[in-house]
C-alpha cells in the first residue's frame, strides 16, 4: 500500500472555524468547501448556502455532500507535536515523581515491554484510535527502541489513516538502564535506518507516515550517537525530535555529561541536530543565549503544559518564544502529560500562561485564539507541513474535525448521547468556540477526516 486514494469528490457544507493569524480566528457561518479525489481542498466558498450553485461554479458533478445538520462547525484537525505512543497505558499515572525518577519508575519498564510485538499491537491500535477520536489528525510519535514495534506503529497509523511521524527512540548512554538501551551508537543508527527503510517501503511519498530521527534526549545518548544521528538528519533530510531543558536536574546532568558544550541547546547544535527540522519538546528552562540559538537555527518548540505541570518541571515562557518569532506547537507528551487530547492541552496552555501572568504580568497570557492557533497552524509549522495542514486553504489537505454542540431544547434534563457543551441559542459565535474549548471533549468531535478520508465517527455523525 502506498499512495492513498480517496475515490470521490466531497463537499462539506456548514459553518467552519479556523485560525487566520495567531490572534485571530475566522468564523464563517455559511461555508462550502470542495475536496478533490486526492483529499485536497479545491475551493472554499464563504458566502452562500447554495450547494448547487457552488458545484456549478466549479464544474463539479457527482459529489458526496456532507452537511452539518446540527449546531456545530468544522475545525482543522489537531496536530500533536509531541506524544509517546508507547507510554499511553501510563496516561494519568505519575504520582509525585519528577522527570528523572519518573523515567526510571514508570516509563522505561513500560517501554521495555514493547519487545512483545503482540502487546505493542494492542497498545498502538488503541492509542491511534483514541487520539483520532480526540481530533488529532497528525501526531509526532515516539515509539520505543524496538524496530519491529516501531514499524508496526507506522503500519497502524497508515491503516487507520492518521498522519504521523514515527520515531524509533535512540538511547545508548550509560544513564540508560541495562534492560532498555541500545548496545552502541552504531546499533542505534542501524536500527533507525531499518525503521526508515520500512516506512519508505509502506509509504514512499510519505503522504501519511514519515520517519523522524529521535535521539531521546542528550543524557540518554552518547556524543557519538548524537553526531551520527545529526549526520543522518543531514543526509536524509528527515525531521528530528528530542527533549530539551525540561527539568533543572536534567539541565545539571547535561552540564556534567557534556562539559565542553556551551549549553544544553549547544549539545544538539554541536551534533548538527539543531536545524529548522528539529522539534524540541518542553524548552522550559532555556537561557537567553539558547533562545537566540534556537531562533537562529529556526528550530521548533513543542509546548507541553500538561506534562510540565504533572511532573512539576516548570512553566515554559511561550510568550517570549512567540515574540522571538520561534515556531511553537502543542504536545500532549503522553504520558508525562495525562491526556491524549490536544483540546485538553489547549486549555492547559491557557491555564499555565495565567499562572505565569500572575508573576510576569498580563502580557504573557495566551488567549483562546492563540492556543487554538498553536494546536493547528503552529503545529503545522513545527512538523514542517504549514503548506499542507492546519487550516482550510485551497491546496491544503482536508484534515478536519466536525464539532457538534448540544442545542438545549428541554431545560428539564439532558440526553445520554449528548456531549458536555450545552448551547442555549443566545451565545455569539466566539462564545460557542470558547464553550467548546473549555467545556468540550471528544464527545463533541463527531467525525474526523485526514486527507479527505473519514477516519473516525461517532453515533452522532450523520452526513
Ligand atoms: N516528558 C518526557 N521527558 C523525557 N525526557 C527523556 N525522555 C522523556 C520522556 O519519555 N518524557
Ligand atoms: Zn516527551
Amino acid at each position: 500500500m502506498s499512495e492513498f486514494k480517496n475515490g470521490t469528490k466531497k463537499v462539506f457544507v456548514g459553518p467552519f472555524v479556523q485560525s487566520k493569524t495567531l490572534k485571530e480566528l475566522e468564523i464563517c457561518k455559511d461555508g462550502i468547501i470542495g475536496v478533490d479525489e486526492e483529499g485536497r481542498i479545491a475551493f472554499v466558498e464563504r458566502s452562500t448556502a447554495d450547494v448547487e450553485a457552488a458545484l456549478k461554479l466549479h464544474g463539479w458533478e457527482k459529489v458526496e455532500v456532507i452537511r452539518l445538520k446540527e449546531n456545530g462547525f468544522y475545525f482543522p484537525g489537531f496536530i500533536d507535536t509531541h506524544i509517546h505512543a508507547s507510554q499511553y497505558p501510563n496516561a494519568g499515572i505519575f504520582g509525585k515523581s519528577t522527570l528523572l525518577d519518573w523515567l526510571n519508575t514508570y516509563t522505561f519498564p513500560l517501554e521495555a515491554s514493547f519487545s512483545d510485538v503482540a502487546r505493542a499491537r494492542a497498545i498502538y491500535n488503541r492509542v491511534v484510535s483514541r487520539t483520532l477520536s480526540h481530533g488529532t489528525t497528525t501526531a509526532a510519535y515516539y515509539a520505543t527502541i524496538h524496530v519491529a514495534a516501531t514499524n508496526l506503529l507506522a503500519d497502524i497509523c497508515l491503516a487507520h489513516g492518521q498522519r504521523a511521524f514515527i520515531g524509533r527512540v535512540c538511547m545508548d548512554s550509560a544513564i540508560a538502564p541495562d534492560f532498555y538501551k541500545d548496545e552502541s551508537a552504531a546499533q542505534a543508527l542501524a536500527a533507525t535506518r531499518e525503521s526508515i527503510a520500512h516506512i519508505r517501503n509502506i509509504d514512499p511519498t510519505h503522504a501519511i507516515v514519515s520517519p523522524i530521527i529521535t535521539p531521546r534526549f542528550a543524557p540518554a545518548c552518547s556524543p557519538d550517537c548524537l553526531a551520527q544521528l545529526g549526520e543522518l538528519h543531514r543526509e536524509t533530510g528527515y525531521p528530528a525530535q528530542t527533549h530539551i531543558s525540561e527539568n533543572m536536574n536534567e539541565v545539571k546532568l547535561v552540564g556534567e555529561l557534556f562539559p565542553d558544550a556551551r549549553s544544553y541547546a549547544h549539545v544538539y547544535d554541536d551534533a548538527g541536530l539543531l536545524t529548522d527540522k528539529m522539534i524540541l519538546a518542553h524548552a522550559v528552562h532555556l537561557n537567553d543565549d539558547e533562545v537566540a540559538l534556537v531562533k537562529a537555527r529556526d528550530a521548533k518548540i513543542s509546548h507541553c503544559p500538561a506534562s510540565n505541570t504533572a511532573l512539576t518541571s516548570g512553566t515554559a515562557k511561550v510568550r517570549k518564544y512567540l515574540d522571538y518569532g520561534i515556531d511553537v506547537g502543542l504536545g500532549t507528551d503522553v504520558s508525562g502529560g495525562f491526556s491524549p487530547s490536544v483540546l485538553e492541552v489547549v486549555k492547559q496552555a491557557v491555564w499555565v500562561s495565567r499562572h505565569v501572568a500572575m508573576e510576569a504580568g498580563d502580557a504573557v497570557k495566551l488567549s483562546t485564539e492563540e492556543a487554538l492557533y498553536l494546536a493547528t497552524r503552529g503545529g503545522a509549522k513545527v512538523v514542517g507541513l504549514a503548506e499542507r495542514i492546519g487550516g482550510f486553504e485551497v491546496g491544503m489537505d482536508w484534515d478536519a474535525q466536525m464539532v457538534l454542540l448540544n442545542e438545549v431544547q428541554d431545560m428539564e434534563g439532558h440526553g445520554e448521547d449528548e456531549g458536555p457543551v450545552d448551547h442555549f441559542g443566545w451565545e455569539s459565535w466566539e462564545d460557542k468556540v470558547a464553550k467548546w474549548v473549555y467545556n468540550g471533549d471528544d464527545r463533541n468531535t463527531v467525525a474526523v477526516w485526514v486527507k479527505g478520508r473519514l477516519v473516525h465517527k461517532t453515533s452522532r455523525y450523520q452526513s
